[in-house]
């Protein structure tokens, strides 16, 4: 693994592995102001749902330090500004704008004159949002272990592992809880176009972590489930709506119509945080657009003729009737989605404040 987690907060700054150079180089970047902190999330220096929510958490901390403001009415102005600019760096993971809120809520509940406390608050709840978000994932990792059979193969897409989260991962946490607890466990890694986060990000963790694998191209997964034996395909989700319509990495759909066609059972990692239950089903889930750069070259190499024209959604919606079940940190949810997941979220909440109540 790398020597530091994918965000730390260091010395009144915070510091991220910068993803986009991996595998072939490990840099870290130190970060002082919000507005780089939303360009670093812009520009995929940091990417997954629940890294990024860590991320912007650390920085509304930023805004706060950086801040000129004399009096708290100034800073709560300011620490806004920095909640808007945050919350558009990008769209769709509902993890940005959950933790951005959580922030703005305590702050705003807050009765002092004195901006020092302001900042130390939103400081310690950023370290409390990371710590959670490790927990949380080591808990699902626990929670699916009973759906795997002791020799396991997966279908795995996008990265969502220690690289995609504050530490260990969702889906790729389960890959890694089945390994840990002596499950034979192979991984098909879809190599994930166009930011190749399979081929680059997940290939790499796995490889530390000693789990075999092979990368497939996205397109072959159909083969592989028809040729091969696929216990299970697991995922990730940057938002969940209310019946389990779930938005994922782009081509998250065609994997779950493959896995549905050869009855191979789907299932969804989804911390609680990724739960929007705002939204009925998923196609009000705003799904961002990237440029076509992304998909017309290759590190800055092209690939396809000079000015073709490229369609570059980055997520997909993937409807609940697909999904087998959702694992989130309080249990496992089944259909009808629309009862287990506002259980889940609920339980969840309850142990958070349990958590919290402990250790005040
Ligand atoms: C635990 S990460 C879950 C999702 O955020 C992940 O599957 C994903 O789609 C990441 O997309 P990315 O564009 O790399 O941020």
């Amino acid at each position: 693994m790398a020597p530091y987690r994918t965000l730390e907060w260091r010395n009144d700054a915070l510091v991220l592995l910068d993803q986009r150079l991996l595998p072939h180089e490990v840099r870290y970047i130190t970060l002082t102001r919000v507005e780089e902190v939303a360009e670093a999330i812009r520009n995929m220096t940091v990417r997954g749902a629940p890294a990024i929510g860590a991320t912007a958490a650390y920085g509304m901390a930023l805004a706060a330090l950086q801040s000129p403001a004399k009096t708290v009415e100034d800073l709560l102005r300011h620490l806004e500004q920095a909640a808007t600019l945050l919350k558009a760096s990008r769209p769709t993971a509902v993890n940005l704008a959950w933790a951005v809120d959580r922030i703005m809520s305590l702050v705003n509940a807050l009765s002092t004159n004195d901006p020092t406390q302001i900042f130390h608050t939103i400081l310690n709840e950023a370290h409390t949002i990371a710590e959670e978000d490790v927990q949380t994932n080591r808990q699902i990792g626990l929670n699916a272990l009973p759906l795997l059979p002791p020799k396991v193969t997966f279908i795995h897409h996008c990265n969502t592992g220690a690289l995609a989260t504050v530490d260990y991962g969702t889906a790729l946490g389960i890959i890694r809880t089945a390994h840990e607890h002596g499950h034979e466990v192979f991984v098909y890694v879809d190599e994930t176009r166009p930011r190749l986060q399979g081929a680059r990000l997940t290939a790499w963790e796995l490889q530390q972590l000693g789990i075999p694998f092979q990368i497939i191209v996205d397109g072959a997964s159909g083969f592989v489930m028809r040729t091969r034996k696929v216990d299970a395909v697991v995922v990730g989700c940057d938002r969940v709506a209310l019946n389990g319509d779930t938005a994922n990495k782009i081509g998250t759909y065609n994997l779950a119509l493959a896995a549905h066609a050869h009855g191979v059972p789907f299932y969804v990692a989804a911390p609680t945080s990724t739960i929007d239950l705002s939204l009925p089903n998923g196609a009000a889930i705003p799904i961002e657009e990237r440029s076509e750069e992304e998909i017309v070259a290759f590190d800055g190499h092209p690939i396809a003729p000079v000015g073709a024209p490229a369609f570059n959604p980055a997520f997909d919606v993937t409807p609940a009737q697909y999904i087998t079940a959702i694992i989130t940190e309080a249990g496992i949810a089944y259909p009808p989605y629309e009862q287990s997941l506002p259980y889940q979220v609920e339980t969840a909440k309850k142990w958070r404040e349990k958590f919290r109540s402990l250790n005040r």
